[in-house]
């Protein structure tokens, strides 16, 4: 081989044709799969990370598939509220939500990030739209408390969601444009009330209301590991009745999502996953490679392959 017939990233035509080539079983099989992803706050690590992000979301929707972004925004929040001089704290995974904080909570994802990241798709073509769990009654959440040594604290303006209705987002899947969700949610019981819901909890919801294909998780760490925080065994698959087993002894982050993969699995999702959202293109990786990336789970009826 000449260095003539290779390109600048060094891989060459042949290498491009065969990379496409075992791409092709999973571009089949995806397409027209609604696939919501959940980009979380820590896997915005920098701008051209949020610019590959973008730029795969778009790649998906090109070859046929509809992807629908769920984001969090958990860093983004604490610097505002640090900013502002607000105080916040976490318990049981959840933030303590103040009304004053709420406030931020809310201008933070549905002002900053998603417009971030429709701006960032965009950049692509006209296609993305942004919308919160306030928009069209997408979503509705009930208070909840955090489980603190076994016990219930009040957390204050926090919710899980409770009811969804997918309309709004179906429109903009048929229209051929691509969701991106904010997941603060009025309460169900007094609507003039918005709460604070975890990003990941919410995005499954979505995916199950939605019946999505995959549930894809970005976070920033490689996976689920089986013995945190050694990090020396990463989890490729497991069960749905396996993580349900691992989930009490599962730490901080890592519950509420986890959580979020066993709901969607037993919720009629095939396939739910955590990747690492700083390795570039992991999404497309996960997707249409046959290894994959980061930790899957199955529903139970699934046969090990
Ligand atoms: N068993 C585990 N395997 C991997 N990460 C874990 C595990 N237990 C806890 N974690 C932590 O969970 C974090 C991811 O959750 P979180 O910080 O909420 O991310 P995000 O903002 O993407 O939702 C990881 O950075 C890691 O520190
Ligand atoms: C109740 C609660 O804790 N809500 C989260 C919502 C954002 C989120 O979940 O963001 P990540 O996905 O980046 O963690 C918070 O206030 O940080």
């Amino acid at each position: 081989m000449t260095t003539e017939n290779r390109s600048v990233d060094g891989l060459s035509a042949a290498q491009k044709i065969s990379v496409l080539i075992d791409a092709m079983p999973w571009i089949e099989e995806f397409r027209g799969a609604v696939v919501v992803v959940k980009y979380g706050g820590n896997a915005m690590v920098d701008d051209d990370l949020k610019r590959a992000f973008a730029q795969d979301v778009v790649h998906l929707r090109l070859l046929g598939l509809s992807p629908v972004v769920v984001h969090g925004g958990g860093p983004q929040i604490s610097q505002m509220l640090a900013k502002l001089g607000i105080e916040s704290e976490f318990r049981g995974g959840l933030r303590v939500t103040t009304p004053e904080a709420m406030d931020v909570v809310r201008m933070v994802l549905s002002g900053q990030v998603t417009r971030e990241l429709v701006g960032l798709i965009n950049e692509h073509g006209p296609r993305a739209v942004g919308l919160s769990g306030e928009d069209a009654g997408m979503f509705q959440a009930r208070r909840r408390y955090a489980t603190v040594d076994g016990k219930p604290v009040d957390v204050g303006l926090v919710g899980d969601v409770v009811k969804v209705n997918p309309a709004a987002v179906q429109d903009i899947i048929e229209a051929g444009r691509i969701p991106v969700v904010s997941t603060v949610a009025p309460d169900v019981d007094d609507p003039s009330i918005v709460l604070n819901v975890n990003a990941d909890t919410a995005a499954s919801a979505l995916a199950v209301a939605l019946r999505a294909r995959k549930f894809i998780a970005l976070t920033d760490v490689e996976g689920l590991y089986r013995n945190w925080p050694d990090r020396t065994s990463l989890i490729q698959r497991m069960h749905a009745g396996e993580l349900d087993t691992l989930l009490p002894s599962l730490e901080s982050g890592m519950v509420p999502k986890m959580e979020a993969c066993l709901r969607a699995v037993r919720g009629g999702v095939k396939q739910a996953h955590v990747i690492d959202g700083r390795v570039p293109h992991s999404i497309l990786t996960e997707i249409f490679t046959s290894e994959g990336i980061g930790t899957m789970i199955l529903p139970d009826k699934e046969m090990w392959t």
